[in-house]
């Protein structure tokens, strides 16, 4: 172990806070030493499992010298206010994706953690799967031509069991549903990939689902690099994910089992990545064949390394964490453009949506 772990605290104690503590465990670098949750019974559960102290309000965890950072895994409406008191408070933050639902609150974020000057980040891991890892390494080597577009989807069955108040299933804490819960995650790692989205297009529909939510999404991007990317995501059948890459040289198709997901340990283990490529290409379209190339994957733990990310940058071993504030608003950006377009039948430019 290189340093002294990160003392943190751990704040919205749902179910993903959970999961999060869990990968915190799995590292060496980081501590949880506190938490806080509005509902006793929450606090309670959570201290017992992980081992650590309660708080019954956010003012007197945030005003603990022994607490270097926070863990916000509070609903998306709740970020900005949770944050701004961190980091009036001096803490560094860790928040899940999406970083906020409106521009409003996501600009709040950013200017609160740039004037305290503490270390913030959010949780868009997807980049970090291996096998995202892996066709960055791909494009970039040129061994697989260029790219001129890529089709993802990221799907389940949360839509089917939503009821009228849980927060997934309003429109102004879940703008776009699925879209901003699970293909949020797509959006980044596309943009991690292939640079800006400049311009969208969608259709989103409320299906098979009891609340007044968009539950079928399907998105179009354009890049500023010209390139074009499809962005399925629906809250109505089993759990899909996966990213498929079209380049001059070859096809890669990369697929996750989304049951693993939340078991970053091992979920590389249950994904695949094959490389399509022709095996003579003669003249004659005709006599073109092509074979799959699988594509080794090493393990890695994306919600481990995220963490890990945050913790090097409090302790100054890199400048600062790879996702930062600017690049999870155009994250959220593209998903309002996205839910904007659905409305007007119209492609929305991302610039219009920032400056609005
Ligand atoms: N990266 C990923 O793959 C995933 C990310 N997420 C993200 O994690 C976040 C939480 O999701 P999830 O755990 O599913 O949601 P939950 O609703 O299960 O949990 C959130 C908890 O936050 C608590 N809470 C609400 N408001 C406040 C507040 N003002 N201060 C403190 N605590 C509060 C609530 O408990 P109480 O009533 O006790 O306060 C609630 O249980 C979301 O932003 C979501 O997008 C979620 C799942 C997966
Ligand atoms: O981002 C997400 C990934 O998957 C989860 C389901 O397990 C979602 O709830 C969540 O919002």
């Amino acid at each position: 172990m290189s340093y002294e772990p990160v003392r943190v605290a751990s704040i919205g104690l749902g179910r993903w806070a959970n999961i999060m503590a869990n990968a915190i465990e799995r590292s060496e670098k980081l501590k949880i030493v506190a938490c806080y949750s509005r509902s006793v019974g929450k606090r309670e559960a959570f201290a017992a499992k992980h081992n650590c102290e309660i708080e019954d309000n956010l003012e007197s965890l945030l005003k603990r010298d022994d607490i270097e950072g926070v863990i916000v895994t509070t609903p998306n409406d709740q970020h900005a206010p949770v944050i701004e008191a961190a980091a009036a408070a001096g803490k560094h933050v860790y928040v899940d994706k999406p970083i906020a639902v409106s521009l409003d609150h996501a600009r709040r974020i950013e200017k609160a953690v740039r004037d305290a000057g503490v270390v913030f980040t959010v949780g868009h891991s997807a980049r970090r799967l291996a096998g995202v890892r892996k066709i960055k390494e791909l494009m970039d080597s040129g061994r697989i031509g260029e790219v001129s577009m890529i089709e993802t989807n990221f799907s389940n069955e949360r839509g089917l069991e939503l009821q009228p108040g849980n927060w997934r299933g309003d429109r102004l804490m879940a703008p776009g549903g699925p879209l901003t819960q699970l293909a949020v995650h797509h959006v980044d790692s596309l943009q991690y990939l292939l640079g800006p989205v400049v311009r969208v297009f969608s259709f989103m529909k409320s299906m098979y689902t009891p609340v007044d939510q968009d539950t079928a999404t399907m998105t179009i991007c354009e890049f500023a690099s010209g390139k074009l990317a499809y962005i399925g995501a629906n809250w109505a059948s089993p759990g899909v994910f996966f990213m498929n890459v079209y380049a001059t040289k070859a096809t890669l198709f990369y697929d996750l089992d989304f049951g693993w997901w939340s078991k970053a340990d091992v979920v590389d283990d249950h994904s695949k990545l094959i490389l399509r490529e022709f095996t003579s290409k003669g003249d004659d379209p005709d006599n073109r064949f092509l074979h799959d190339v699988p594509v080794t994957l090493k393990r890695g733990d994306m919600f481990r390394e995220q963490f890990e990310d945050f913790a090097d940058s409090i302790r100054g071993l890199k400048a600062a964490p790879e996702i930062d504030a600017a690049q999870a608003i155009h994250n959220i950006a593209v998903v309002l453009a996205a839910v904007e377009s659905s409305k007007t039948g119209k492609a929305v430019e991302i610039e219009d949506i920032l400056n609005s």
